[in-house]
């Protein structure tokens, strides 16, 4: 695949989700990182969203919830280059309706190369980095490229 470089500005796009089980856990983290994260432009999932509006004190890009399709508003707007983080507390133990919306989610975060935390080690890991605090190169699937490769076979 043809990839280009991207580069990330100062002020971060970061997707915040957690599954219901976890969703105290991604709260927790949320109000020990409240510095860190407040500067930045923060998108979650409905209830995850709200969630963190009300008990962590941040404002939050709500789209739908989860099962309803916020999984795929999440990846939608990673294929258009809105997110610059993905941290998605899931849950390990229990299997949801809307698993494969889950997949879909983890998948195109792997096709767009986007830093996933999906517990709050990896989490506090990503937020300390300097990656996370300063600017930083990225790369991704050159889109026009590869159509262009697509079209002339
Ligand atoms: O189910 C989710 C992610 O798969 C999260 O959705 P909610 O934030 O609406 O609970």
């Amino acid at each position: 695949m043809l990839q280009k470089t991207v580069t990330m500005a100062a002020t971060k796009r970061v997707a915040l989700v957690a599954h219901d089980n976890k969703k105290k856990e991604l709260v927790a983290w949320c109000k020990k990182h409240h510095k860190d994260l407040a500067p930045h432009t923060l998108y979650g999932t409905g209830t995850t969203g709200a969630v963190i509006e009300r008990d962590a004190d941040l404002t939050i890009n709500k789209l739908i919830s989860g099962p309803l399709g916020g999984d795929q508003q999440i990846g939608a707007l990673i294929t258009e280059g809105k997110v610059d983080f993905l941290i998605f507390f899931w849950d390990p133990f229990e299997p949801l309706p809307h698993d494969p919306d889950v997949k879909a989610l983890l998948r195109i975060a792997a096709v767009w190369n986007i830093p996933v935390a999906c517990n709050p080690a990896s989490a506090d890991v990503m937020v300390h980095s300097t990656l996370f605090r300063g600017s930083f190169d990225r790369q991704v699937p050159d889109y026009e490229g590869y159509l262009k490769e697509r079209l002339a076979n």
